[in-house]
């Protein structure tokens, strides 16, 4: 069975001559454990896909099942639940608290997840052993992201969901930031999805989707994932 089924889900924003269909009739379907790689030129609409998987919107019209249970329809509060539980997501800008330590910004999101991990266990995972009592602004930009990244997988969600993860670092910072993504997949096993207008990662994921004017172009499986550090782009 399929840990995510998207069925024919769009989402329209406006109408009449204003009417922008971000997602248009969208399917596709990932298997447990997959790191996803969602691909797409500015403007395609991966956020607007990303946002609908975490339950951080809602679409137009359609289904998307995560693990058997459709979100689509889901009351404010049941999709309030399910964020809290079930998705770990990362962002562009990291969007850590300035006024909490790193530590303490991993904490906060630890808190309101029943079944969190051992943050300072998960902070040495990601290489922040020593850095944990500094604030955001006392940390380069990588180390941001690490941040950002223990912040989500403490919680323990099943699915990380990364929107544009790299998107604010120099090469080789977003280079071990997708390594550590790619070796929490498979250590875990848990869903990662990466979504990035950077083609040249494609080879990392074990599924990639490609997305162009709100449509799936393409939906490949790779049998054989490139270990981050040999890819170059
Ligand atoms: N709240 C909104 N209201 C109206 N239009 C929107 C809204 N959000 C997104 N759109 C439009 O939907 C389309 C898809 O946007 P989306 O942000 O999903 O694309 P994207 O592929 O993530 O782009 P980028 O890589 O630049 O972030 C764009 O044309 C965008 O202008």
């Amino acid at each position: 069975m399929a840990y995510i089924e998207v069925r024919n889900e769009s989402k329209i924003y406006g109408s009449g001559e204003q009417e922008v269909r971000a997602n248009d009739n969208v399917n596709f379907t990932i298997s447990k454990g997959e790191l996803t790689v969602i691909v797409g030129a500015s403007g395609a609409g991966k956020s607007t896909l990303l946002n609908i998987l975490g339950g951080m919107d809602s679409p137009t019209k359609g289904q998307v099942i995560i693990n058997g249970k459709d979100i689509a329809n889901y009351s404010s509060r049941k999709m309030t639940t399910f964020r809290r539980r079930s998705i770990g997501f990362v962002f562009q800008f990291y969007n850590l608290i300035p006024n909490l330590t790193a530590l303490e910004n991993v904490e906060l999101a630890s808190q309101i997840s029943p079944d969190a991990l051992d943050v300072k266990k998960v902070m040495a995972d990601v290489g922040l052993k020593q850095r944990m009592a500094n604030f955001p602004a006392q940390l380069s930009g990588g180390e941001q992201q690490r941040v950002a990244i223990a912040r989500a997988i403490a919680k323990n969600p099943e699915l990380l969901l990364c929107d544009e993860p790299t998107g604010a670092l120099d090469y080789q910072t977003g280079k071990s930031i997708l390594t550590l993504l790619q070796n929490f997949s498979r250590q875990t096993k848990k869903n990662v999805i990466i979504v990035t207008h950077n083609g040249m990662i494609k080879s990392m994921a074990d599924h990639v989707i490609e997305i162009g004017d709100g449509k799936v172009k393409q939906d490949i499986l790779n049998s054989k994932p490139t270990p981050v550090e040999q890819i170059e782009w």
